[in-house]
């Protein structure tokens, strides 16, 4: 579905990732783990296109990623969920929904006008706050917004980057759920930047583990053992 072959990127003159490959199987769960500063928020934004990447290549079913913008990439089906979500804190919980629209007009054959009802039963939340602004958020809710809002473009692969960080344990709980939901009843591929172990065990299908810019260790969720996490996760 996404292969990542013999990536390399740069910041200044930094190398960051180095000669990294990576394989997403298709309606799986992959959680991408590793220490902090390992590289998995630039492997993120790699595949989104916000940072270019100096050497290898990243194919989505075929096509080449990575000499598309970062809009091309949304249009063909990938919705990104940033670290600290980004949402639009002057703008309503309604308009930041909004601006997926005309992406997903781009990309489905439907163009819906309204927020389609799917994001709601989701999220229910995001109905009760349509009309108060993002910034006046918790942020829980800020995290859901944020998802719906990547959700709006009825997306073939969803990333998300730590949607947990500093959000209270029911909402987390919340988020498991849908992320489970969307990839059982409509097989949503989801790549999840995850620190926490408990939650990468609950959600997560595979693992690949990061250090130093490449991905070490590849494999079913249920085979991340303690050498393991021990050796790549435990500070
Ligand atoms: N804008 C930037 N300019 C220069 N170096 C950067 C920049 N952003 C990140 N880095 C460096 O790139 C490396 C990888 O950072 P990255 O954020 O991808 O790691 P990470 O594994 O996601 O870590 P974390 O879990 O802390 O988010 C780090 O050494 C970091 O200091």
């Amino acid at each position: 579905m996404i292969s990542i072959n013999k990536v390399d990127q740069l910041y200044g003159g930094t190398q960051i990732l180095w000669g990294l490959d990576l394989e997403i199987v298709p309606g799986s769960i992959t959680c991408i783990m590793g220490r902090n500063g390992v590289g998995k928020t630039t492997l993120l934004k790699a595949i989104m296109g916000l940072l270019p990447i100096t050497k290898g290549e990243i194919t989505m079913e075929g096509d080449v990623l990575n000499k598309q913008s970062a809009e091309k990439r949304a249009y063909s089906g990938i919705g990104y969920v940033p670290q600290g979500r980004d949402i639009f804190p002057m703008l309503t919980v309604e308009e930041n929904l909004r601006i997926g629209l005309p992406v997903r007009s781009k990309r489905t054959k439907d163009s819906p006008k309204e927020i389609p009802e799917k994001i709601f039963e989701l999220f229910p939340v995001l109905k009760d706050m349509l009309h108060r602004r993002g910034g006046d958020l918790s942020g829980g809710q800020q995290q859901q917004l944020a998802i719906g809002r990547a959700l709006v473009l009825e997306p073939k692969v969803l990333i998300l980057d730590e949607p947990n960080e500093g959000i209270q344990p029911n909402i987390v709980k919340q988020i498991g759920d849908v992320i489970l939901k969307l990839n059982e009843e409509e097989g949503l591929t989801v790549i999840l930047v995850e620190q926490k172990l408990g939650f990468a065990r609950r959600v997560g299908k595979e693992f690949r583990l990061m250090e130093k810019g490449r991905i070490v260790a590849a494999d079913k969720m249920e085979n991340l053992n303690d050498t393991l996490i021990k050796q790549y996760l435990a500070v």
